[in-house]
């Protein structure tokens, strides 16, 4: 498998990884609305998959079934930051992939290299499509999905400040509960196989824990016009 991706030489590619609630999706959504770049979430993609296998009686306690089914549901993601879309089969997944039974089984879906395979296949080619450029984010964007990123982020946050920005989304959430759901599922995501959760060796990363959300937008805007201005 090929991992250049070939796009419009003005067009900049921006790979943002690191662990849950450390902010990917609002910065990235941000900084592609403010640099006119196109917006791809490639966390959606694999809970959109595993969605698919939930609503289709796989048993997603096995990587066998896992695999076999991996290829059969057509996932299109719509790379509008100001309106991001997902569907499954035409379906609308935008909802129903934020459940709570879709989050607490998308780690082992996601550890199925036949998965893994389709799903990086599917995240290439939209980014070179993406004529005016993109920000993706993800798990394993800079090491392994696209390598060869202009700019290539790597964001933390400390595993208090995470949790208290998760259970700030959802009303009348355990903050202990959240907490150690989100650790269970790093160490899940950072242990796995097949193109594990790591910082790429030529990623910048940036603590967010002190940062407010517009700090770290303000931040990453910069590194990419930095490095648009050097090319
Ligand atoms: N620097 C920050 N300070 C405070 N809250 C933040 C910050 N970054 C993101 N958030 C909030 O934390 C939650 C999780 O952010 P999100 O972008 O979904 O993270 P990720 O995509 O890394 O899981 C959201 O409610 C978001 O508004
Ligand atoms: N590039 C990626 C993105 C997500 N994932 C998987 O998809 C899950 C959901 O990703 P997400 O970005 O929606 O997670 P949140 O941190 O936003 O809750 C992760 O926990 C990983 O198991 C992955 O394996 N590789």
């Amino acid at each position: 498998m090929s991992t250049a991706v070939e796009t419009a030489s003005s067009a900049v590619i921006v790979a943002i990884d690191g662990p849950s609630g450390t902010g990917k999706s609002s910065t990235s959504k941000a900084v592609a609305a403010k640099l006119g770049l196109s917006y791809l979430d490639t966390g959606a993609q694999y809970r959109a998959i595993t969605w698919w296998m939930l609503n289709n009686g796989i048993d997603v306690a096995s990587p066998a079934e896992i695999a076999t089914a991996a290829a059969k549901p057509v996932i299109v993601s719509g790379t509008d930051p100001s309106a991001p879309t997902i569907t499954v089969d035409g379906e609308d997944a935008s909802g129903p992939i934020r459940t709570q039974e879709v989050t607490s089984k998308v780690s082992a879906v996601s550890a199925v290299p036949e998965v893994r395979t389709i799903i990086t296949e599917l995240q290439r080619s939209i980014a070179a499509g993406a004529e005016g450029g993109i920000v993706v984010e993800g798990r394993d964007i800079g090491t392994t999905v696209l390598p060869d990123a202009d700019i290539k982020i790597f964001l933390t946050a400390s595993p208090e400040a995470r949790a208290a920005r998760r259970s700030g989304e959802v009303k009348g959430s355990d903050l202990a509960a959240t907490r150690e759901a989100l650790i269970r599922r790093d160490a899940a995501d950072s242990g796995r196989k097949t193109s594990p959760l790591a910082k790429a060796d030529d990623a910048v990363e940036v603590d967010t824990t002190e940062l407010t959300l517009q700090q770290v937008i303000e931040c990453v805007v910069t590194l990419v016009e930095e490095k648009r201005t050097a090319a």
